[in-house]
């Protein structure tokens, strides 16, 4: 039987070590807060997370991470992105030597500009062989009341993807392999910024159409980075691209979503980030993002827009009007 840690008890790391008890894989889920993993534990519930919904049994709830990672084939890891660094370093003794680090996260680190299986390999010392990445539209509360569910499981080494995607597959998550690491991390991350985007553009009132655009044009400028750093083009239109700027962008569950239309509504950023629940990722990886593109010489007028609205550096309204004026130009360059 494959055994999996799961690193990170907040609401995706809590839903992802469900969908491999149901999948039948021995599943350990590490927490740092006492209170939350006991509630895991004994009561097979989280409802700070994922309110209202009963865990399967089988979850190993532990706050000892050498608990946790003792021989697991699979460690998976759900912490927030600009502090996950920090938080996997001291463990990197206690990964088993073979295990298949996955990242759950969806966000480009600050000031490296590395996507989250970069960072894992490189405080873990593993190669590429041992990096996997989960994405997709997979909002955790539809997820923890097993809605069905596809998602992509990216490697470079097929053997890897399989063996994540055996462990996870069930009656209602279907995940699908793919070599393309950078892509499909690039769209996990790059979705949130543009998730944000649309959700200044909905509290501001606007309509489908405005929605539309923003997922649209975000899609294009997300493929015209990945393509610039070596991601592969059906990438885009796949689940971990089309798929997850759809449910994040169209989703109230979303956080991103959430605070963005917070934003748009007329609130600070401290005030809609209070007012949000869970963690925000686009909001720091909308400058990571820009800095990604400036290395690679690529343009994201979107991003742009979105870092210059979450500085507050001018008016939401100010910045849309000048991405819709800016010089015209053919649909596809
Ligand atoms: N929630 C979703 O629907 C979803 C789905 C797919 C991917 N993701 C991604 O998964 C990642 C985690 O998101 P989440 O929804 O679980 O966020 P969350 O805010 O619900 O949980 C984050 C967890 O990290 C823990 N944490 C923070 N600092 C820590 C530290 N120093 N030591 C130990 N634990 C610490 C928190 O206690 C919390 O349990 C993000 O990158 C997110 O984009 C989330
Ligand atoms: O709640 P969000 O905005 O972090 O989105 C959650 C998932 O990434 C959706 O696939």
């Amino acid at each position: 039987m494959t055994r999996a840690a799961v690193l990170g008890a907040g609401a995706w790391g809590t839903t992802f070590a469900a969908v491999m008890a149901d999948a039948g894989t021995d599943v350990r889920l590490w927490g740092r807060d006492a209170e939350v993993v006991r509630s895991i534990r004994d009561d097979r519930l989280h409802d700070r997370a994922i309110p209202g919904v009963e865990l399967p049994e089988g979850i190993l709830a532990t706050t000892d991470i050498e608990e946790a990672l003792t021989d697991a084939d699979i460690v998976a890891v759900a912490v927030p992105a600009q502090h996950m660094r920090d938080i996997v370093t001291p463990f990197r003794d206690l990964v088993p030597d073979g295990a298949v680090a996955v990242s759950l996260m969806k966000g480009i680190e600050l000031g490296t500009h590395a996507r989250m299986s970069e960072v894992l390999g490189d405080v873990w010392g593993l190669g590429p062989e041992r990096l996997a990445v989960v994405s997709g539209p997979n909002l955790a509360r539809e997820i923890a009341q097993r809605q069905p569910t596809a998602t992509v499981i990216a490697s470079p080494d097929a053997e890897a993807a399989e063996l994540v995607a055996a462990s996870t597959a069930s009656s209602y998550f279907r995940p699908y392999t793919n070599d393309d690491l950078v892509g499909v991390e690039l769209c996990g991350a790059y979705k949130n910024v543009i998730a944000v985007g649309v959700g200044i553009t909905d509290g501001l009132g606007f309509g489908h159409n405005t929605t539309a655009t923003v997922i649209t044009r975000g899609l294009a400028e997300i493929t015209r980075l990945g393509l610039a750093i070596g991601a592969r083009p059906e990438t885009f239109s796949g689940l971990a691209g089309m798929g997850d700027l759809i449910a994040t962008c169209a989703s109230p569950l979303s956080r991103n979503h959430t605070l963005g239309a917070h934003l748009g509504r007329g609130r600070t950023l401290d005030e809609a980030l209070a007012l949000t629940t869970g963690t925000a990722e686009g909001v720091k990886t909308a400058a990571a993002v820009q800095q990604l593109a400036g290395d690679a010489e690529v343009d994201v007028p979107i991003c742009d827009g979105v870092v210059t609205m979450l500085a507050g550096e001018a008016p939401v309204e100010a910045v849309i009007e000048s991405l819709i004026t800016r010089p015209r130009k053919a649909e596809v360059d």
